[in-house]
Parts: C-alpha cells; sequence; structure tokens
C-alpha cells in the first residue's frame, strides 16, 4: 500500500518503520516545515493516511484527507472538541475516517477490564474512583486522550460517576465526579492507572506501555483494514472482542 504520514514525530517515525517492514511504501512525510508539499502530491496514488500530529493539526489534516478523498487513521489527541464537526464533514464527503485514544491491544483489552470492574463496582458505595495516567513530558495534552476514554468507560458503567474533571492538586473529590491526575515523567510512554479505594482496601487495574511499539504495529494493521470502508471507525469496528 501506498501511505501518507501525517506527522513525522516520535510517533510517525515508529509507524513508518513498521510499515515498510511489512512491505508498504511511504509516499511522503509530513511535518510542520514541509506541510506545503501536500499541494504536489499526486492523491489518487495515495491508499491512506496515517496521522500523528499535535492537537492543534489534526482536523485540518483530517480536512484535507475527507477534501481529496484520502482514507484516514488518527492517532492523535485532544482534538475531541471538535468530533461533532469532522464526523459531519466525514459524512458530507461520504470520506473513511477512523479515530481511537489508544491504537494497543493491551489498552483496548484494558479498556474492556476497566468496563467491567467499573459495573462490578456500581453498588459499592464504600470505594471512591480514581484515575491517573504518566505520560513523557513532550506530550501536548492533559488528561491523555486514553484516560478521556477510560474515563467515560467507567461514568456509562457506574452511575454513582456522571463527570470526570483534571485534578492535579489536592482539591476535595466531589460527589459524582471522577478525579483525573496526569503526571509527566520522562520517558514514560503512557501509563494508566484506575483504583477504587476504602478506608478497607484498594483495587487497582494498571496497563502500563514499555514502548511505543504496540501503538505503531495497531495503528498500521489499521490502516492496512480501512480503504474501502466508509464513515467515522473505531476500535470497535477493528476489533472482534
Ligand atoms: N492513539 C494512539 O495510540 C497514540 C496517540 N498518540 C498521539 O499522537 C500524537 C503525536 O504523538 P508523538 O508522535 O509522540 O508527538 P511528536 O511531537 O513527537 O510528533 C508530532 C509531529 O507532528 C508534527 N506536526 C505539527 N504540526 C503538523 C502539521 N500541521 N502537519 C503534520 N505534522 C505536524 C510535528 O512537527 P514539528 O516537530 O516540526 O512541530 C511533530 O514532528 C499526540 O497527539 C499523541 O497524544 C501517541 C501515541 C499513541
Ligand atoms: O502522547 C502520547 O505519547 C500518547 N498519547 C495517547 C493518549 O493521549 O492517550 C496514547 C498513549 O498513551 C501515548
Amino acid at each position: 500500500m501506498n501511505i501518507l504520514i501525517l506527522g513525522y514525530g516520535k510517533m510517525g517515525k515508529i509507524i513508518s518503520q513498521v510499515a515498510e517492514e511489512r512491505g508498504h511504501q511511504i509516499v511522503a512525510k509530513i511535518n510542520i516545515e514541509n506541510v506545503a508539499d501536500l499541494d504536489h502530491l499526486d492523491t489518487s496514488k495515495i491508499d491512506v493516511a496515517i496521522e500523528f500530529s499535535q492537537p492543534g493539526s489534526a482536523v485540518g489534516n483530517i480536512t484535507w484527507c475527507m477534501q481529496h478523498g484520502v482514507p484516514v487513521v488518527v492517532g492523535t489527541t485532544g482534538w475531541m472538541d471538535d468530533k461533532d464537526g469532522v464526523t459531519n464533514l466525514c459524512k458530507q464527503k461520504d470520506g473513511s475516517l477512523f479515530y481511537t485514544s489508544n491504537f494497543s491491544i493491551g489498552v483496548n483489552i484494558f479498556f474492556k477490564v476497566n468496563a467491567f470492574l467499573s459495573k462490578l463496582m456500581n453498588d459499592q458505595e464504600a470505594y471512591k474512583a480514581t484515575l491517573e495516567e504518566i505520560h513523557h513530558t513532550e506530550k501536548k495534552d492533559a488528561p491523555s486522550g486514553t484516560a478521556i476514554t477510560l474515563a467515560e468507560g467507567l461514568i456509562k458503567n457506574n452511575q454513582r460517576y456522571s463527570s470526570w474533571e483534571l485534578q492535579n492538586d489536592n482539591t476535595q473529590q466531589k460527589e459524582g465526579t471522577l478525579p483525573i491526575t496526569s503526571k509527566r515523567i520522562d520517558p514514560a510512554p503512557g501509563t494508566h492507572i484506575v483504583s477504587y479505594k476504602s478506608e478497607i482496601d484498594d483495587i487497582t487495574i494498571n496497563h502500563t506501555a514499555h514502548n511505543r511499539k504496540g501503538f505503531a504495529l495497531g495503528a498500521v494493521l489499521v490502516a492496512e483494514w480501512l480503504p474501502g470502508k466508509k464513515g467515522v471507525l473505531s476500535m470497535d469496528d477493528f476489533l472482534d472482542f
């Protein structure tokens, strides 16, 4: 396949390597300094784009893909305020857009465990839930996209919580609000911890990425799968668990 890389940073570099190892060709590697090169690409020769740039750049890149009929796999986080507008554009253009906050299989299993545990804890009022995420210091958004997905999964399955809040200080936990703590410590590729704490004991589930390979392989596997499919798709469409 011919793949366009939108965002050639930490993730774009590993994704390109994994894609080439799997026999694909990279047609261009776009960063902020060569973004004008997009105007000179023969889009009929691009099978799929993989977008891992920055929160402020994702919507522009997705829009470009929709306008040029290029299916796009998006890993960039921190642009969810624009999700409805992007979804409408995708429908209007009959485009293909895949987004997930986390491409690793391990985290997607963790999402299911989180939902199951949240359901079990629904009636256990002695326990208070908290969420913590730890990432490298270059990360632009907080909380992480994965932490937001975990919070949404917890809230959906537990009537005691109806919202989440980024809470990096020791302020009192509000009733019904799940506090999320974001820590920035190098070189952490991504750690997410969900805890339920009571006076008697704690229950904790934890996912720790040791490197970025799981994210990159997941993105390339989805890129191989996406062309020919229409609409806004997610990991639930791709995985069969
Ligand atoms: N969904 C998932 O599984 C994962 C998601 N992520 C997310 O992916 C994103 C990228 O992460 P990471 O690679 O670590 O970040 P980096 O900062 O290492 O890389 C981002 C790259 O995007 C480039 N860029 C900035 N603006 C544009 C633009 N308009 N078009 C194209 N490229 C642009 C930057 O260029 P320059 O340096 O010149 O500014 C930089 O090279 C983040 O949002 C992160 O949260 C990360 C890992 C997994
Ligand atoms: O910025 C990162 O590095 C990561 N971002 C994603 C997120 O915001 O959840 C996924 C992963 O945790 C790494």
